[in-house]
């Protein structure tokens, strides 16, 4: 089929596939819109990665916007990624892929299914990425300074909560595709890259990535090598606490490994001061954030003037002396985006995972902040690990906590804690944005991030 052609007679199929993706997309994991009806599909971008009309499995990459009405700020039309198989009939073992029949269109009778389930179609993904070049709005990169990617490896999809998707291949690589896109860089490649260029180990170097070029620009997905037998910070943690055992020399090195790596975003990316008025613009929007959250989860109401205390102390004149240092940060740096390599107690910590918070846009993301952002998400994940285990554990995580503070200032210089109204502001920011993810995504949850709203509100 031609370029051309394909593309007309894909366009076409969206309207037949409509009812099958209505029924499986709000059941996806990843679904950034749950909850909410959704009324419609546009196509952004339709290309054959594996001719449809071809023998066998057929694999049709999709960019797909969503609509949702809902009331005000509730409303979307965000942009999905999807791989869709299509083969006559599915193998037994792909039957939990399965997405529908189409009952008319040019697929009218075929088996549509999620594509990253079949071994055959994540194998020829890789196959693109090993090669650079272009395939109509798609276009396959490599990072220049590289070993070549082997060929032949088999790929799995990888079965843990997340809110992309990724493909194992061979225990060397890992691929995140990324499922809600957003026009523009996803830093979840642009800082990795950065941070390789300044010859940081602590952060797994992109391999390979591909994007779409057209309507707009998509960062699509991102091949690194697979950590085999790592494990992460957030089950070292509860394993810890289960076992009765300090994580002070985890948490201290992990403080160390977050200094590294702001160390090196600051010397790869642009830095700023923040100064009065965006002090009070931070302030605000935190504050912003804060009465959303509140009309988003009423559990929040009684806090809000107590806990807006905290950003408006950050906003206070005189507060902040000089200014505040910004510069590109993780921005959702938790237990879980951190892996112990396999070995012993002493393995190397690598961080994964520089997307940022998936529900905030893509420009505030991108945007410097101050470091200390980082270092606020860390000491609430110390907390959440304390609170989730039975009896909750209090000491243990203000051991963690100090630890970790320690750590980042051994190498940065700089103790987090000597700007308490900083830490302060950020930690309840981010309280706040944990009582509404879980709202969200784990109601059963809740209980955690709002013992710590109680805590930080009782501090005023
Ligand atoms: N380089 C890697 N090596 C080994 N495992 C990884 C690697 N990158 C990610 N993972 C695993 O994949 C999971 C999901 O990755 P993550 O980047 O956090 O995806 P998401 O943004 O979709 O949540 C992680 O929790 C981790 O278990
Ligand atoms: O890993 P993601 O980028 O998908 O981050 C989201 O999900 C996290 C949970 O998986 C969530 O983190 C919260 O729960 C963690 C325990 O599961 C805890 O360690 C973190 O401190 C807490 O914020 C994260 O906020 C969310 O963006």
């Amino acid at each position: 089929m031609s370029e051309a052609a394909s593309t007309r007679t894909l366009v076409a199929l969206l309207p037949s596939l409509a009812p099958l993706l209505h029924e499986w997309l709000p059941r996806q994991r990843w679904f950034a819109g749950k909850g909410r009806p959704v009324t419609g599909f546009s196509l952004v971008s339709a290309t054959e990665l594996l001719p449809l009309d071809g023998p066998g499995s057929g694999l049709l990459h999709l960019l797909v916007r969503v609509q949702q009405p809902g009331g005000g700020a509730q409303a979307s039309n965000d942009c999905y990624q999807l791989l869709l198989g299509v083969r006559e009939t599915l193998p037994p073992y792909l039957a939990p892929a399965l997405i529908g029949r189409p009952a008319e269109g040019p697929l009218a009778g075929r088996t549509v299914y999620e594509g990253l389930h079949d071994p055959r179609l994540a194998e020829l993904i890789l196959e693109r990425l090993r090669t650079p070049g272009s395939l109509g709005p798609l276009r396959f990169d490599r990072f220049d300074r590289g070993p070549a990617i082997p060929g032949g490896l088999a790929g799995r999809p990888l079965d843990v909560e997340q809110s992309n998707s990724s493909l194992v291949y061979g225990d060397a690589y890992i691929l995140k595709l990324f499922r809600r896109v957003h026009p523009g860089p996803n830093p979840d490649l642009e800082l990795p890259l950065a941070l390789a260029r300044a010859g940081c180990d602590r952060v797994p170097a992109p391999v390979a990535w591909y994007e779409s070029t057209t309507p707009e620009p998509y960062t699509l997905g991102v091949l690194q090598p697979f950590l085999r037998g790592s494990q992460d910070g957030w089950l070292l943690a509860l394993d810890s606490l289960a076992g009765g055992r300090s994580f002070t020399d985890e948490a201290r090195a992990l403080g160390r490994v977050t200094a590294e790596v702001h160390a090196a975003l600051a010397s790869e990316l642009p830095t700023v001061m923040v100064r009065s008025p965006q002090t009070e613009q931070l302030a605000a929007a935190m504050s912003e954030r804060l009465d959303a959250a509140a009309q988003a989860v009423p559990a929040l109401q009684p806090y809000v003037p107590r806990l807006r205390a905290a950003f408006d102390a950050l906003a206070a004149p005189g507060r902040g002396g000089d200014g505040w240092r910004a510069q590109r940060v993780h921005g959702d740096l938790h237990l879980g985006q951190t892996l112990r390599g396999a070995g012993s107690a002493g393995g190397h910590w690598s961080v994964i995972d520089f997307e940022g918070e998936p529900a905030r846009p893509l420009t505030e993301r991108r945007r410097p902040q101050p470091p200390v952002r980082d270092v606020a998400g860390m000491l609430r994940s110390f907390d959440y690990a304390a609170r989730t285990h039975r009896p909750w554990n209090p000491s243990w995580a203000e051991r963690c906590r100090t630890a970790y503070c320690e750590g980042y200032a051994e190498v940065s210089g700089a103790d987090p804690r000597t700007e308490p109204e900083l830490l302060r502001a950020y930690e309840t920011d981010k309280a706040v944005y944990e009582v509404v993810y879980e709202a969200r995504n784990r109601p059963d949850w809740l209980p955690v991030p709002m013992a710590a709203i109680d805590r930080l509100a009782a501090l005023t």
